[in-house]
């Protein structure tokens, strides 16, 4: 027998059901949020001596999640880790967070519309919590298509005049990254040959699905003043070392056989492998510029860290970024990571 339609749950119930997920015991809590979900505005006050870090970032169904692949609970932690990584980059801490979701009406007329909209949270939920990042406010609105639509704004903060930025590398650092690459790109060329949703949860290494945002790191390299720069992998190490490289004015020379590829790219040939681990993006690893004297651990807060390479000041004929294959032989690399509108 076909169950009942359960009651379609309407815009000011969404955001009950949003707002007591987010309030209950064991929910992240921040002292910054002095005023949270209920009012006109959030109330935030930064600790003292800090300044304010602001990112946004779309998760887009079809272009960022496709809901017949992604299981729910990835969606929404991924919507969350996309903005972490940004604050992470920069050795902010986060204060607090801002979900505007857009949800087809056809969506919240079903059960299992319902559940998609509860698994969503809780994925977001539980990362929220292990990084001490409230929900603080958003916006709830009826999507015009049969497409959901989210926007995840981070506000963050760091010591004033301290944040990490792209634009301070010096001539002669060493290019540094975190955990290893190529991960994200694996696993979702994985996804998209199959034909259901993975059933995969965020307690098992998923690079894709469940990226972690490298904040403890981030804030170690901030705190121990070991970085002069920094930026978060969102679109490939080729298109994100090209905007370090550019906005600090500086050329980069990469040592391929020194990239740490993750496990997931074993099963590919070795191009495929370099391939995803240089212009895959979504990895949310940092890379990051120390000088060559600086002592940089292998580990932080128990993350690996790799040197990489080293940059240089520019030079006619050189290109932006060298990545050596061993003996004599080198190639430039160029910027080929993803870019929206591209295709
Ligand atoms: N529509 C927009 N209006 C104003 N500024 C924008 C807009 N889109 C992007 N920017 C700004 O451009 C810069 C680069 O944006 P981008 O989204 O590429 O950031 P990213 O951190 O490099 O990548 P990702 O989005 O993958 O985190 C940021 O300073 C961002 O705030
Ligand atoms: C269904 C589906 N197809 C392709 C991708 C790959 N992808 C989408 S956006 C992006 C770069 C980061 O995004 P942004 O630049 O918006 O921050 C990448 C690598 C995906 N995640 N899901
Ligand atoms: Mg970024």
């Amino acid at each position: 027998m076909a169950r009942s339609a359960p009651k379609p749950l309407g815009e000011l119930a969404l955001i009950e059901q949003i707002s007591r997920t987010f309030s209950s015991a064991g929910a992240a809590r921040n002292k910054a949020v002095a005023l949270g979900i209920g009012d006109d505005c959030a109330i935030l006050r930064p600790p003292p001596g800090h300044e304010i870090l602001v990112t946004t970032d779309f998760s887009l169904e079809n272009r960022h999640f496709r809901r017949d692949l992604h299981p729910p609970a990835s969606v929404g932690h991924r919507c969350l880790a996309r903005g972490l990584s940004d604050l992470a980059a920069m050795g902010a801490a986060p204060l607090a967070a801002f979900l505007s979701l857009a949800l087809p009406a056809k969506i919240l007329r079903t059960r299992r519309g319902q559940r998609w909209v509860q698994d969503f949270l809780a994925g977001f939920h539980s990362l929220a919590r292990q990084h001490n990042t409230p929900l603080a406010g958003g916006d709830t609105s009826e999507s015009p298509a049969d497409l959901i639509l989210a926007d995840i704004i981070l506000i963050g903060s760091a010591p004033r005049g301290r944040s990490l930025r792209r634009s301070d590398a010096h001539p002669d650092d060493a290019l540094y990254v975190t955990g290893s690459l190529g991960g994200a790109h694996a696993e979702l060329s994985a996804l998209l040959k199959r034909t259901h949703r993975s059933r995969s949860t965020a307690s098992d290494s998923h690079p894709h699905l469940y990226p972690q945002p490298r904040l403890a790191v981030g804030s170690v390299l901030l705190r121990r003043h070991l970085a002069t720069a920094a930026i978060d992998l969102s679109d490939g190490l080729s298109t994100d070392l090209t905007h370090l490289c550019e906005s600090s004015g500086l050329r980069a020379e990469i040592d391929s056989s020194a990239l740490p590829l993750h496990s997931l790219t074993a099963k590919l040939s070795r191009q495929d492998a370099l391939h995803a681990a240089v212009h895959g993006g979504e990895d949310y690893e940092l890379l990051f510029a120390a000088p060559t004297a600086m002592r940089i651990p292998r580990k932080i807060a128990d993350v690996p860290i790799t040197r990489i390479g080293t940059l240089h000041p520019p030079r006619a004929g050189k290109p932006l970024i060298t990545l050596h294959h061993g003996g004599d032989i080198s190639s430039e690399l160029k910027p080929a990571g993803w870019q929206h509108f591209s295709s």
